[in-house]
Parts: structure tokens; sequence; C-alpha cells
């Protein structure tokens, strides 16, 4: 790999305004069937993602992946969620008692729209079995399998069945992957995702590492059809983490899936625990992103979010904050 880069190496290039207002620039994109009114999942971990909030997500048209932490809900999840003609998307780990979860849903004709398969070291037998088994038993489902770092993983997973990637392994804001094993895509995940695109036949999902709202258009940019976030959807008041005050101050707790208050125990740790600055409704949040990237997509002189595939980028390493902060 020549020219690694991340998001704040880079920076877009404006092409001409074809639009009178930001407003008629539409952020919808398609996946798996279903339209979404914004290229972005909140991640599929405890602290940013519950029940709640996959209902208020599913009826607003935004998409979202249940995680897998609570197993023995997801049955009557799918059920609540199908009933109220909302789509179910799940995730699922590789473990023998997934195989038969996956077996009691085929028995029972329960299909998920979305079935994510939520491993840190995608590149596996281990995820290429259940993509199989999955294609096999649940066939109607949209399968979404990661995470990975290469293209090699990614033939080889769509190879299998996949009907989309995720692609980040180690970027996270909780992550210690890249501390503790000396692997992964983390300071050069922008890059990474450049490469991956390259090989990809289907969607993939760029996973982790977005910390301002223009980090989503880059990764439109470079071959991104769905962003996944966690730390930016970690402090909102409806967020899943425990509050806490210090100093006349609130803020939400945010945790990683391979850490210990996730794991309940010191083994194979790859993820930290950190407080982030409360900041107000989901719903307040989801309007800015989605002003910001109609903003974007007319800077890119189009109107609908391709627009932004086909732009021109400089690379200006690590400049571009050159000190600033958003807020
Ligand atoms: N995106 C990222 O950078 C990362 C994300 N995570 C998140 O943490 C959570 C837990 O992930 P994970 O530990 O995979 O899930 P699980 O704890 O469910 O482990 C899944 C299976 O894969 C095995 N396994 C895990 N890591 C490896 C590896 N590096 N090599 C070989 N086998 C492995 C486990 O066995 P055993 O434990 O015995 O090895 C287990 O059998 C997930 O939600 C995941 O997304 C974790 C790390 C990185
Ligand atoms: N290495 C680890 N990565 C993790 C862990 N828990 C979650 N994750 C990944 O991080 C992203 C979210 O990243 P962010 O930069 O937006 O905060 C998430 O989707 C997972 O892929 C973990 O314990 N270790």
């Amino acid at each position: 790999m020549e020219n690694v880069f991340d998001y704040e190496d880079i920076q877009l290039v404006p092409a001409k305004c074809v639009v009178n207002s930001r407003s008629e620039c539409d952020t919808s994109v398609t996946l798996g069937g279903h339209t979404f009114n914004l290229p972005v999942v909140p991640a599929n971990m405890q602290t940013i993602m519950d029940e709640k909030i996959a209902r208020y997500l599913a009826e607003n048209h935004y998409f979202y992946i249940m995680h897998r932490f609570e197993p023995e809900t997801r049955i009557n999840f799918i059920r609540d969620m199908q009933t109220n003609g909302l789509i179910a998307s799940i995730s699922v780990g590789v473990k023998e008692e997934e195989y038969n979860f996956i077996q009691q849903l085929a028995n029972e004709r329960l299909v998920p729209e979305f079935i994510t398969i939520d491993i840190a070291h995608g590149h596996s037998e281990s995820v290429i079995n259940m993509i199989r088994y999955l294609k096999k038993y649940l066939p109607e489902s949209f399968v979404i399998a990661g995470n990975v770092g290469t293209p090699e993983a990614i033939r080889e997973l769509e190879h299998a069945g996949a009907d989309a990637t995720k692609v980040g392994i180690g970027p996270g804001k909780v992550c210690i992957t890249k501390l503790k094993t000396g692997f992964g895509t983390g300071g050069w995940q922008l890059a990474a995702l450049k490469w991956c695109a390259k090989a990809a036949s289907k969607p993939i999902i760029a996973d982790g590492g977005i910390r301002t709202h223009g980090d989503i258009a880059k990764s439109i940019r470079f071959g991104a059809s769905m962003v996944m976030i966690g730390s930016l959807f970690a402090g909102h008041e409806e967020s899943p983490g425990k509050t806490i005050e210090q100093d006349g101050k609130l803020y939400k707790e945010y945790f990683g899936s391979a850490s210990e208050f996730q794991k309940g125990e010191k083994k194979n740790v790859e993820g930290k625990k950190m407080y982030v600055e409360h900041k107000g409704s989901l719903n307040d949040t989801f309007t800015e992103m989605k002003q910001d990237l109609q903003s974007a997509i007319s800077y890119a002189g189009g109107n609908e979010l391709q627009a932004i595939r086909y732009v021109d980028y400089v690379v200006v390493k690590n400049s571009i904050l050159n000190g600033d902060q958003v807020y």
C-alpha cells in the first residue's frame, strides 16, 4: 500500500454548484432494497444502540443495526419490529449457539431484513461459514459481513455470499486493537477504504474513525455506501450509556464491545471506556448531519449523494484541523 492517509489528511475539492438551495440536495441511499434518509448507521454497540433507538430510527427511515449483546431478546425484537411494519436489522456472532439461533429463525420463518456478522477479525473461515449458513437458511436476509481491512478479505466475503462488507479494524474511538496488537486500519482508515473499494463489487460500510460530519462525505468519496459511527452518537440524551455528572457538567459513558465492561472479564480486551460530553437529542444530530451532507453534495457540484464519488481531492497531511474544533 502506497500513499496512506486518513480523514484529517484529505480535503475534497469543490465543483461548480448546480442547485439554488442546499435543501435541493438528496442525501438518501438505498441498501438491500430499502431507502434510508442518510448514509449513516449508529454503531451496533451497547452504549449506542438499544431497542428504543432502533424503533425510532426505523420509524424515521434511518438505517439501524441492533447489537448482539442481549442475544435472548432477538427473537421478540424481530417479531415486534415486523409486526409494526418496521424493518428488523440484527447482529450475530459466529459461535456455535448462533447457528442454533439462525436455525430457530428459519424454523419459525422469522426473516430479518438485515443480518450483520459482527466480528473483530472478519477475514476468517468462521465468518465465511456463517455467511454460507445464513444464505442457506435465511436467503432473503441481506447479509453484512465484517470487519475487514483488505481487498482480499472483501473478495472472499463477497464470494461467500455477503451482500455488503464492513471495513475498519482498529480506527474506533474506544478501540485499543492497534495498541494491543499492532494491527489494523487505525491511522489510515480512509486509505484502507479506498483500497478495499477497488476490489468491492457490492456496497461497503466504512466503520470507525469518523470524528466530524465532513468525514461522512470523505467516506462516500472513497467508496463507502454507508458509514457506521460510534463516538459521535454516544452522548445523546437517548444514548443507552450511563449519564454521570462531573463539576456540574453531564457526560455519557461509551465503551468498546471488546472492553472489559462489555465482556465482564479481563480476557482478550481490545476496547476501553471513556466519557463523552452530553450533547442533546439524537434528532438534532441527525438534522445537522443531513444539513452538512446536503451542503457537501452542493460543493460536489451535484444534487444527490453520488456526486461526491467523483470529486477531486488533495492530500494536506494533518494540516486541516490546524488546532480548530467544530465546537
Ligand atoms: N472493528 C474493530 O476494530 C473491532 C471490533 N471489535 C468488536 O468487539 C466485539 C467482540 O468481537 P470478537 O472478539 O470478534 O467477538 P466474539 O467475542 O464473539 O468472538 C468471536 C469468535 O471469534 C474468535 N476470535 C475473536 N478474535 C479473533 C482473532 N483475532 N483471531 C481468531 N479468532 C478470533 C473468538 O474466540 P477467542 O475469543 O477464543 O479468540 C470467538 O470464537 C464485536 O462487537 C466486534 O465488532 C473488537 C475488536 C476490534
Ligand atoms: N478495536 C475495537 N473496536 C471496537 C470496539 N468496540 C467497537 N469497536 C469499533 O469501533 C466502531 C466505532 O468507532 P467510532 O470511531 O465511531 O467510535 C464500532 O462500529 C466498531 O467497529 C472495541 O472494543 N475494540
